[in-house]
């Protein structure tokens, strides 16, 4: 167990109304607005945690949903640890949305490597009653997209909210002692002309 603490930056991604804003309000300061403004351009919040006996701070960035803010949130992509993907339960369009999120997202954020970037999707809302989109439906959208964690919260009810920054950082965490092993399994052979061994990153 590591004593220094890491600083992650997550970003929440996802159509205007969602309830991203929510989320992260609910994960930091344990409070929810029925009334909430969208968001204009971006937010930041922080809140320190440990998961798995790493302790983390978590640098929450909240993204502007609506497509007329687009060219403000672009620019804070760069340089996010993990992605959560954000749709309301309750609006299909916005679980439509997913893959444009996604895409923006690697677009902006210069992923390199898109394959192994931590996404993790969230459905929220899941207080609501009617609902246009299944969990099973859901899910099978993670698998087929990359084999993505999904969650389903409420930032209304607290349900799963704390449980869905905590995954984020597993996910992070787990990427980053994938890159660990990898690092330490290779030695360079500087008189090899030729590659040694396979690659696992
Ligand atoms: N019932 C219910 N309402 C929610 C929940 N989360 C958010 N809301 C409501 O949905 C509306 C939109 O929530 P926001 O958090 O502002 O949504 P957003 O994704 O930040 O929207 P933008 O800032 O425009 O991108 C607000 O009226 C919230 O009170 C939830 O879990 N359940
Ligand atoms: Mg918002």
């Amino acid at each position: 167990m590591s004593g220094k603490s890491l600083l992650l930056k997550v970003i929440l991604l996802g159509d205007g109304g969602v309830g991203k804003s929510s989320l992260m309000n609910r994960y930091v300061t344990n409070k929810f607005d029925s009334q909430a403004f969208h968001t204009i351009g971006v937010e930041f919040l922080n809140r320190d945690l440990e998961v798995d006996g790493r302790f983390v701070t978590l640098q929450i960035w909240d993204t502007a949903g609506q497509e007329r803010f687009k060219s403000l949130r672009t620019p804070f992509y760069r340089g996010a640890d993990c992605c959560l993907l954000t749709f309301s339960v309750d609006d299909r369009q916005s679980f439509e949305n997913l893959s444009n999120w996604q895409k923006e997202f690697i677009h902006y954020a210069d992923v390199k490597d898109p394959e192994h970037f931590p996404f993790v999707v969230l459905g929220n809302k899941i207080d609501k009653l009617e609902r246009q989109v299944s969990t099973e439906e859901a899910q099978t959208w993670c698998i087929e997209n990359g084999n993505y964690p999904y969650l389903e919260t409420s930032a209304k009810d607290d349900t799963n909210v704390a449980v869905a920054f905590e995954e984020a950082v597993r996910q992070v965490l787990a990427v980053e002692e994938q890159l660990e092993h990898c690092m330490l399994g290779h030695t360079i052979d500087l008189h090899s002309s030729s590659k040694s061994g396979s690659s696992c990153c």
